[in-house]
Formats: structure tokens, C-alpha cells, sequence
């Protein structure tokens, strides 16, 4: 469904990806581990034509993406949860959904319910202003409205950064869920036992590079090396 080819990211003169390759399959989730600033958000803002790649391939069901405005990327089905957690803090958590809400084609359709299906606290906070929500349910907010527009590939940017292992718990039951339901995902994390308990593929990157690569059952008897990788 995804394959990236030695994606090479430049921020102006600096380098930060050095020839990015991997694939994604329809159905399957791979997460990106490394550590702060190796690249990992670069490598999904390169993905979704938020930083384009100075050279390299990104092709998405087949078609060449690389270079395409990132609207019209989303446009082909690929939803983008930022770090920072994007609501609009004077709506309502219900009002936040319904204004993200666009059918897609050929994905999961989503519907609010549906939202509220896959993250209870949505629902019991559905009339509460977005910005009175707690970190997590602005987390799960985020996911939502992205969802809302139907992806089929859904790109999610260290999604348990400052939340409290309960939380992340109750984040992790949800993007299984979402894998349930069929959906494609490729996340960027610090945190290995979380890549471990929703992921299929592992992909640990070092200065803008994938170092080590893996199934999940692979680099669970690898830690050793993985934690090579991810030592400071
Ligand atoms: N807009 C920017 N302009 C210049 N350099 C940037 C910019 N954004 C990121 N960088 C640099 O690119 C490198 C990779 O950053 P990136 O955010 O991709 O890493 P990361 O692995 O996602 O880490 P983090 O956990 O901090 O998000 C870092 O050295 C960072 O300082």
C-alpha cells in the first residue's frame, strides 16, 4: 500500500533523512522507534508532502505521491495526527467531529458514532469544550478528526507523548481497534513496548536512517540490539 525509496530530506541546507526505504502492506501497522530528533517526524511529514523529499520515491496504492501538495496527498487517503494535538479548543468534542467529517473512497467510512464507538470518553465528553479535555481525550480527539475524513492510510506522530500509562493503555486498545477494523497505519514512537503492543513491523532509526528492522516477534528476541539503537 505505502512503499518509501530512499527518501532523502533536507530542512533547508541541513540533511535529515539519508535514504528512508521501507513498505507498508494493506492492513498491517509498522511503527518508526528511535529517539528524540532522529527523524521520524520528518520521515512521516515526508510522507505526506508536509516537508517533500529532496529526492527519493513515495508511492501510495501504486501511485507516485512524492512531490504532490500535502491537501492533495489527504485527498488520496492518507490522514496525518500531527504531535501536537490539533482540536479546536472552543468547540465541543461533537462539533470538532462533525466539521472533519468527509466520505471517503474505498477506505473505512467513518461516522461520529462510529468515533464514539472506538473512543468512550468521546462520548461521555461529547458536549465539553475541546480545550477543557485532558491530555489523553485531546489525543484521542486529534485521532478522530482525522479519522473523520475516511483514511485509508493513517499516519500517527508519537501519539502517547505526556500521557500516563493508563492512558496509553487505553490508546493502545484503540488503535487496535482501528487495525480491527482494517485500517493501515504507520506511527512514529520513543516508546518500544508500545510499538510492540500495537505494531506488526519495527523500524528503529539513528541520524536519519533505518538501523534495524524487524517483525515485532523478531525484535522482541533482538533487544539487545535494539537496545544498541536506542541507547543515548
Ligand atoms: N523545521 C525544521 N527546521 C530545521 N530543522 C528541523 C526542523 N524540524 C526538525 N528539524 C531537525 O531535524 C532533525 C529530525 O527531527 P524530527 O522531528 O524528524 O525527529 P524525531 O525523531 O521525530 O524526533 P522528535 O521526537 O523530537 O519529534 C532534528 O535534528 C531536528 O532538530
Amino acid at each position: 500500500m505505502l512503499e518509501c525509496s530512499d527518501l532523502v530530506t533536507h530542512y533547508d541546507a541541513a540533511q535529515i533523512l539519508f535514504g528512508v526505504s521501507f513498505s507498508l502492506e494493506k492492513g498491517r501497522s509498522a511503527c518508526l522507534i528511535g529517539r528524540n530528533g532522529v527523524g521520524k517526524t520528518t520521515c512521516l511529514r515526508s510522507i505526506m508532502g508536509l516537508t517533500p523529499p529532496s529526492s527519493g520515491a513515495v508511492t501510495f496504492e501504486s501511485a507516485p505521491i512524492a512531490g504532490l501538495p500535502a491537501f492533495r496527498i489527504a485527498q488520496r487517503g492518507i490522514g496525518f495526527v500531527p504531535e501536537d494535538r490539533r482540536i479546536f479548543p472552543d468547540l465541543t468534542v461533537e462539533e470538532n467531529l462533525m466539521i472533519a467529517e468527509r466520505p471517503g473512497e474505498g477506505g473505512v467510512a467513518w461516522s461520529i458514532r462510529k468515533a464514539y464507538d472506538v473512543f468512550p470518553p468521546l462520548y461521555d465528553f461529547r458536549a465539553r469544550q475541546g480545550g477543557y479535555l485532558s491530555g489523553g481525550q485531546q489525543q484521542m480527539l486529534t485521532i478522530a478528526r482525522t479519522l473523520m475524513g475516511s483514511p485509508r492510510l493513517l499516519l500517527l506522530d508519537e501519539p502517547t507523548e505526556g500521557l500516563s500509562p493508563l492512558v496509553v493503555r487505553a490508546l493502545e486498545q484503540a488503535i487496535l481497534r482501528l487495525k480491527e477494523e482494517g485500517l493501515t497505519m504507520l506511527l512514529a514512537a520513543q516508546d518500544v513496548n508500545f510499538a510492540h503492543n500495537v505494531a506488526d513491523e519495527v523500524y528503529v532509526m539513528n541520524r536519519g536512517a533505518i538501523v534495524y528492522r524487524g517483525t515485532v516477534a523478531e525484535a522482541k528476541s533482538a533487544t539487545d540490539e535494539l537496545r544498541a539503537h536506542l541507547a543515548v
